[in-house]
């Protein structure tokens, strides 16, 4: 019976009446701290979007250069897959999942690796010297466990590849390229009594340091004699910022021996800019087997050797080198030389006791016989800890450049996009100068020298390293020809580049080279390459101004 007769408004109605309305007042409050909840939770995740962007700009210093940020933001957009995640495809993936904003997806990794090395704090038999970074186990296998969708294999640009290649047939047939060797300007002959050294040299070319492999075995026989040779004669070069000795071998050869810190796990220093960086040997042998296998042929060849330290450096040294020899407290023999960085006590270069790997980049021609120009690299970093340099800040730097001799004409632009092709690949950031030879001109190709700051990163892309890339939108059809080929073969474990890379760097003989990780971040990039490559021939209005054959 309802209360709608006032007659009958007695004590119970009111009652109910009154309950009634608590029973609506509860819908309502609850309605309202729903809707309440549901407008705090959009805005917070609208806020931790938008900090979780703006930390992603600076950690990854975005510049202002459309290009790269095209670049970027593409990487953004696209839907990640397992073979990505690795990569800065990654940041999608570590975004969208766990709201956080890093390009770099060791953060995972070394957690995982912190908590290994703590467990292991008390095996672990090959600690570097007091004072150093610490070694980080491998990362976490799970990466591999991902089932990874085929390879894009950019099917675009081989088409693109394969119709420059045929405009440019007959054009090459009628043009006579020019590369002379070192032996045919000086007017010297090889006979056959020459030493290695000497085939070496004088072969070197304008278009490159070496002969293909499979046309003169010099540099693979030069490089199985360095590792063996005995040494005759050690001394510290000068200048340079970290300790690295000329060798002296008995047959009169040279080579620049650059000695092991820290084992293969270890990774650049997280707070350590790529100036402070230390060095390892072994990024210089690894950039010399991949320079190779990009066709290059402009590194310096490099291999690696186990030195007995005591017979083979210390009984050699004299004078103020000698002075810094010691027996650490761990009874190893240890030195540190005299540099600009890391050469003290607590910096030193130990053996084990007295055994000591390290990588010998066999000498090119005195700068008596063969003089070199040296050049600063246009897209250099500013080597200062809070400036940037005009390249990062400019987004028409390139414009600048292309006015500029040597990169105005000739090859000289397109080679430095080739250097950034290679540096990208072993995340060099250490590309402040570079050099050729005088006598070939400045049409010649430049040298690829110093490559100790390389293999730093497993985990992460710079792809600011692709720079001269994405702002010049230019690419040498031979170089992304070879891309392409290894791009077309990235599931077959041995002819992908990772695949190419383990198997030249198996007959090092301080093999395995390269910590794992370094590999597979190979097949990871050379797709980020190609990814480039494809932004700017999307943008170009003929893919022929991107896409150059410059007879080469
Ligand atoms: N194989 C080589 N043959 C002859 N000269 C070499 C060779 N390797 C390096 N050099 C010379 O030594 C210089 C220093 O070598 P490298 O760049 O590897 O050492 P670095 O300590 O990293 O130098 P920097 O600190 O100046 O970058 C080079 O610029 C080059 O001129
Ligand atoms: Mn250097």
């Amino acid at each position: 019976m309802g209360c709608s007769q006032p007659l009958r408004m007695g004590k119970h109605c009111f009652l109910r009446f009154t309950t009634m309305k608590l029973r609506d007042r509860l819908i309502l409050s609850i309605a309202s701290v729903l809707v309440l909840m549901t407008i705090i939770l959009v805005l917070d995740v609208e806020t931790m979007l938008t900090s979780s962007r703006s930390l992603l700009n600076s950690k990854v210093s975005i510049q202002s250069s459309r290009g790269r940020h095209t670049f970027i933001q593409r990487h953004l957009q696209k839907t990640t897959n397992g073979s990505r995640e690795n990569g800065s495809f990654g940041i999608n993936n570590k975004f969208n999942s766990n709201g956080m904003n890093s390009l770099d997806d060791n953060t995972h990794d070394e957690k995982h690796q912190r908590k290994e090395v703590n467990r292991h704090k008390f095996v672990d038999y090959d600690q570097p010297p007091t004072g150093a970074p610490q070694p980080q186990p491998k990362a976490s296998p799970s990466s591999s466990t991902t089932p990874s969708p085929p390879p894009d294999p950019f099917t675009d640009l081989l088409s693109i590849v394969v119709k420059v290649e045929k405009i440019n047939r007959r054009a090459k047939q009628k043009h006579r390229h020019w590369n002379p060797n070192l032996g045919e300007l000086l007017g010297l002959e090889l006979s056959s009594d020459s030493s290695l050294w000497d085939r070496f040299h004088l072969q070197i070319a304008r278009d490159w340091l070496h002969p293909p492999r499979d046309k003169d075995p010099t540099v693979d026989l030069l490089l199985q004699h360095t590792s063996v040779q005995p040494i005759v004669k050690i001394t510290q070069k000068e200048g340079g910022t970290q300790l690295k000795l000329i060798i002296e071998f008995a047959d009169g050869g040279h080579a620049l021996f650059k000695p092991m810190r820290f084992t293969r796990e270890q990774q650049t220093l997280k707070n350590h800019f790529y100036f402070t960086d230390y060095e390892r040997h072994n990024a210089e042998i690894a950039a010399f087997h991949l320079d190779r296998l990009l066709g290059f042929r402009r590194a310096v060849p490099c291999v690696g050797r186990t030195l007995n330290m005591t017979r083979e450096l210390y009984a050699l040294a004299t004078g103020d080198l000698l002075k810094t020899f010691f027996i650490s407290p761990d009874n190893n023999l240890c030195f540190h030389g005299k540099c600009s960085y890391y050469c003290d006590t607590s910096h030193a270069i130990c053996g084990n006791p007295d055994q000591l790997e390290g990588s010998f980049a066999v000498f090119l021609p005195g700068k008596e016989a063969a003089p070199r120009k040296v050049w600063r690299h246009p897209w250099r970093r500013s080597y200062h800890k809070r400036r940037k340099a005009q390249w990062q800040v400019d987004e028409s730097y390139c414009d600048l450049v292309r006015d500029v001799h040597p990169y105005s004409d000739g090859r000289r632009l397109l080679d430095v996009v080739d250097m950034s092709v290679l540096d990208f690949l072993m995340g060099n950031m250490d590309r402040h100068h570079y050099e050729t030879f005088k006598m070939f001109g400045n049409n010649s190709a430049p040298i690829h020298l110093d490559h100790g700051r390389g293999f730093g990163k497993p985990f992460h892309d710079e792809l600011s390293i692709l720079a001269p890339l994405y702002q010049c939108c230019v690419i040498r059809q031979t170089t992304l020809k070879k891309l392409l080929g290894f791009q077309q073969r990235s599931d077959s474990a041995s002819q992908s580049l990772s695949g190419r890379m383990r198997q030249s760097l198996s007959q090092d003989p301080i093999s395995p080279v390269l910590w794992e990780p370094h590999l597979l971040a190979l097949d990871r990039r050379l797709a980020l390459i190609l990814q480039a490559v494809r932004l700017c021939v999307e943008k170009a209005d003929d893919p022929g101004t991107v896409v150059l054959d410059d007879f080469h």
